[in-house]
């Protein structure tokens, strides 16, 4: 397999922000004695903040309007997101790619306000990637699971892949397995939540799965290997 360019998730794959949805969430449902549960968020990992707000609403039946919640969601957000920390192996991949001059892109659910609240610890770090996709203010774009955000990511480099099948996809979520595999790419799930909660007619679609990024093998790729490994 000949890999020319990456593509990242950002939630629960390159930072440790899923666990902190789950914090917010659980606090936004229990003055209503409702649980946020692990289906649900299923669901809801890849979204936009609108449409995973209208999922919790229906799911829970939540007794507040879309907008209701997105006040609620975006203050316990604005609290929580700026101490967003990077997962194990985020670092030394990233460099090491872009030390290599391997293109780095970002494909996200995440709005582009709050992805700069999430990354304002790691400025440097995010430098290295471009093009950044957000769903938001692109309020037009299909999220995953529909391919959209993974190809308009592929169409933005300023080397563009010749084919899909040159990207290869980092994903912890359903929804971006599916976005990944709609879009012709390869991809690596590296799961946020236990492997368990997952559907595994899903994620048996992944080309790899790790429990972590520092079992990354880039080699088997077609990839620049570790100097350090
Ligand atoms: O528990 C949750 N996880 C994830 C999301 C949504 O999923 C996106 C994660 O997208 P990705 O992993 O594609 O960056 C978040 O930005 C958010 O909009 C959410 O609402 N609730
Ligand atoms: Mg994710």
């Amino acid at each position: 397999m000949s890999i020319t360019h990456c593509i990242f998730d950002l939630d629960g794959l390159l930072l440790d922000t899923e666990s902190l949805y789950t914090e917010c969430l659980q606090k936004l449902c229990a003055p209503y004695g409702k649980n946020f549960t692990t289906e649900t968020k299923l669901k809801m990992m890849g979204k936009s903040s609108l449409e995973a707000g209208r999922i919790l609403i229906r799911e829970l039946d939540l007794p507040i309007t879309d907008e209701e919640y997105l006040a609620k969601s975006n203050a316990l957000y604005m609290e929580t997101f700026p101490s967003s920390e990077l997962l194990p192996g985020v670092e030394r991949l990233i460099q090491h790619l872009a030390d290599h001059k391997i293109p780095i892109g970002i494909a996200t659910g995440s709005s582009f306000e709050l992805y700069k609240l999430k990354t304002s610890k790691h400025t440097e770090l995010f430098k290295l990637f471009d093009p950044i996709i957000c769903t938001e203010p692109m309020e037009l774009r299909l999220t995953k699971p529909a391919p959209d955000i993974f190809l308009a990511c592929a169409k933005q480099f300023s080397n563009p892949p010749l084919s899909m099948s040159q990207c290869l996809v980092f994903e912890d979520a359903e929804n971006g397995i599916r976005a990944a595999l709609a879009a012709q790419m390869h991809v690596v799930f590296v799961p946020s939540l236990p492997i368990n909660t997952y559907d595994p007619e899903v994620i048996k679609q992944a080309t790899v799965t790790l429990d972590s990024l520092l079992k990354f093998d880039p080699d088997l790729f077609g990839l620049p290997a570790f100097n350090d490994a």
